[in-house]
């Protein structure tokens, strides 16, 4: 294994697998902290937790016991994944996990690089865009659980971590590896703890991958991944190392829980030609039945042309109509636990193509389908592959929420078979 990935969320482990495998390499995807005693053979693990949004203390703990299972396999290289649009608030888990990680592997230093230019997340003198936006101006601002308000990178991270942080911008960027790692080495010395890398172009990537190719851990999205990769890598054999993963034709669903500004243009793009359902918030709340009426729903649709769709999905007005209403915590959990007990009836059901979209609402998912590992496949768009669960035969489309083209949904059954 040459290297240990700890994400933060399910889409977000996904998608940065994705990337690994695109570059060739080998990959498995563990969903929690493994059994001590699990055999993988693989190039790269990918441990996905469900730590963005939960108590600080909890991510703490399983982040350090996903480290101390992948240092059993004398793993050489550590990588802590959260989301490109950061999504973690001033009380948020990104500081406390990166510092609990340097300090369990005895380092003082790490890079903070939350981008994917291929997707439109970059970094421009440590404050980060979002399709050429600033994150705090995009629709992030209006995120269900973790609102983005600045978009400064070096702030967040000051505001939630134990140390000081600094920036290496494009400027050197530009000058190579070389220059990367001398301004790295100046701000450790001058006392920094973490450097917002800026990426502004896939060339960005490549330079940062070789950049920290011996710095034991690093953070950030998945394009800091794909430049590692490619630095190691050079172009392997993506078609071998997505061969396991590859979805067969089979029975599909969508369940669109993200309320993002790209899922809500996917849903409303679907809705014209698919048969579609509206979750309804008051009864996820209060109706113990109303899974199984979701299911009957989903069972009663014509099989064989388009997947039908049950959302959640709403814009951003809507949403917080919803939330001042019900309490968003409250509506959130509720959504997500009718999404777990709808997946589950319709596995039974014979349902082997679950398309969903949202980080919170793939982990739900999984978890309700009690899904321990994945195979990685192709990539529908990037950061989002078909995955394939290790110990039964269901494929998986896990999307983050602001991923993929308006056509996502029919780009992933497209792909299938
Ligand atoms: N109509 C709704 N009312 C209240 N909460 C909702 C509603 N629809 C979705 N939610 C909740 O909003 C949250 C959306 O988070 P999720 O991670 O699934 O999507 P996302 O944040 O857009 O995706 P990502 O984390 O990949 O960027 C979930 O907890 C979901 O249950
Ligand atoms: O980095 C991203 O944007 C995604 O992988 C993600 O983590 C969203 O849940």
């Amino acid at each position: 294994m040459r290297l240990g990935v700890i994400a933060d969320d399910f889409t977000g482990a996904t998608d940065i697998a994705g990337f690994l495998v695109a570059n060739g390499l080998r990959t498995v995807q563990l969903n929690d902290v493994p059994p001590a005693d699990l055999q993988v053979e693989a190039d790269a693990v990918v441990i996905s937790l469900k730590t963005r949004s939960c108590p600080v203390q909890q991510a703490v703990d399983e982040s350090l016991a996903a480290l101390a299972w992948l240092q059993a396999r004398n793993c050489p290289q550590f990588f802590f994944k959260y989301c490109s649009t950061f999504d973690s608030t001033a009380k948020g888990n990104i500081g406390p996990v990166t510092d609990a990680l340097l300090a369990e592997l005895g380092e003082d230093f790490t890079v903070i690089c939350p981008v994917l230019p291929v997707n439109g997340r970059t970094i421009f003198n440590g404050y980060l865009f979002v399709n050429g936006v600033p994150l705090d101006e995009s629709g992030m601002r209006h995120h269900p659980v973790t609102p983005m308000t600045d978009a400064n990178v070096m702030r967040l991270m000051d505001a939630q971590s134990k140390g000081k942080t600094g920036n290496v911008s494009y400027r050197v960027m530009d000058q190579g590896a070389e220059a990367v790692r001398a301004a790295l080495a100046e701000l450790k010395s001058k006392g920094f703890r973490y450097a917002v890398l800026d990426a502004l172009s896939d060339a960005h990537l490549v330079v940062m991958g070789q950049a920290v190719a011996e710095m034991t851990l690093v953070t950030g999205g998945s394009g800091l991944a794909d430049g590692m990769a490619r630095a190691w890598a050079g172009s392997g054999d993506a078609a071998a190392a997505a061969a396991e993963g590859r979805p067969p034709k089979g029975r599909g669903v969508v369940l669109s829980g993200s309320c993002s500004q790209m899922t809500n243009a996917q849903v409303a793009a679907y809705r014209a030609e698919a048969p579609s359902l509206a979750v309804d918030v008051d009864r996820s709340l209060h109706d113990a039945g109303y899974a199984q009426e979701l299911a009957d729903w989903v069972l009663a649709q014509a099989q064989g042309g388009l997947a039908p769709l049950v959302f959640a999905t709403q814009p951003p007005e809507e949403l917080k109509k919803l939330q001042a209403k019900y309490g968003a915590a409250e509506a959130s959990e509720a959504v997500e636990r009718t999404f777990g007990a709808l997946a589950q009836k319709l596995e039974a059901a014979g349902f082997d193509q679950f398309i969903v979209a949202g980080g919170e609402t793939s982990g739900i998912v999984t978890q309700s389908l009690g899904i321990g590992g994945f195979h990685i496949g192709p990539q529908i768009a990037p950061g989002v592959p078909w995955v394939r669960a290790v110990e039964k035969p269901l494929s998986l489309a896990l999307k983050s929420g602001n991923f993929g083209q308006e056509r996502f949904f029919f780009d992933a059954q497209n792909l299938a078979g």
